[in-house]
């Protein structure tokens, strides 16, 4: 299926019933969407079954950190769920990366797009020096997005901000996933590295993760509806 629209819609939500009313309204001719860590603990792989029977591509954001073995495992899995994307944390060693990569050759042409977290989007270059890494966040994610690229991996999630320098350095095919998008005058919330959807897509983001200012609008359509209309 071809989408028009480069919007992931981030579904956190804490309810089923808050999922379908929401969803109900989207088409997925018109944006992705994305399951994570607080929705798939609650109503695991069912949840993203139905959401794929209503015709949307899904982003399994579930950012897998472990060891080799159980990440390629788990990176298997979501395979056979069919989603999209899937993900894993950068920072957990090529190794890791690479046991994910070959976990996906059986799925040849049907295996998800793997992409690697590089720095998380709440976190500033201050943050970093607390967990004993000296590096900015740009330095970070460019050692991170070649960490992953070396790896096999398809493309990495940063902030917009680093999107420019990874272009250059890992070229157009690399697959580039920007949460920390904020609407002009939107509440930033916890995210610290965060860029409006117009100036991502021009810095050359690939695909806009967008959760709150969607998610929680009073009028989630019109505010989905505006982020797509600055787009084009
Ligand atoms: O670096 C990262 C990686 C993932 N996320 C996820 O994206 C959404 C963003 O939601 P907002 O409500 O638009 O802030 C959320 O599900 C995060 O888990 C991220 O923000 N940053």
């Amino acid at each position: 299926m071809s989408v028009s629209s480069p919007v992931i819609i981030a579904l956190d939500f804490p309810e089923l019933a808050s999922v379908e009313q929401f969803v109900a309204q989207l088409d997925p001719a018109q944006c992705r969407l994305k399951v994570g860590k607080e929705l798939f603990t609650r109503f695991g792989p069912d949840v993203v079954r139905r959401l794929q029977s209503q015709g949307f591509e899904i982003f399994l954001d579930l950012k897998f950190h472990d060891i080799p073995n159980t990440v390629a495992a788990a990176v298997a899995a979501a395979a056979d769920l069919g989603v999209w994307m899937v993900n894993v944390h950068a920072s957990g060693g090529a190794k890791m990366m690479a046991a994910a990569r070959k976990a996906l050759l059986p799925f040849g042409q049907d295996a998800p797009l793997l992409t690697a977290v590089t720095v998380l989007t709440s976190m500033s270059s201050e943050e970093l020096k607390h967990i004993g890494v000296q590096a900015d966040a740009q330095e970070q994610v460019s050692r991170l997005a070649a960490l992953a690229a070396e790896s096999g991996i398809d493309g990495v999630v940063c902030s917009a901000w680093e999107v420019e320098m990874l272009k250059l350095q890992r070229g157009e095919d690399f697959v580039l996933v920007t949460p920390g998008i904020r609407p002009e005058g939107a509440d930033s919330g916890d995210q610290k590295r965060i860029a409006t959807p117009a100036r991502a897509i021009e810095m050359g983001s690939h695909y806009l993760v967008v959760g709150r200012p969607i998610t929680r609008s009073d009028k989630p359509m019109d505010a989905l509806a505006a982020i797509n209309q600055s787009l084009s």
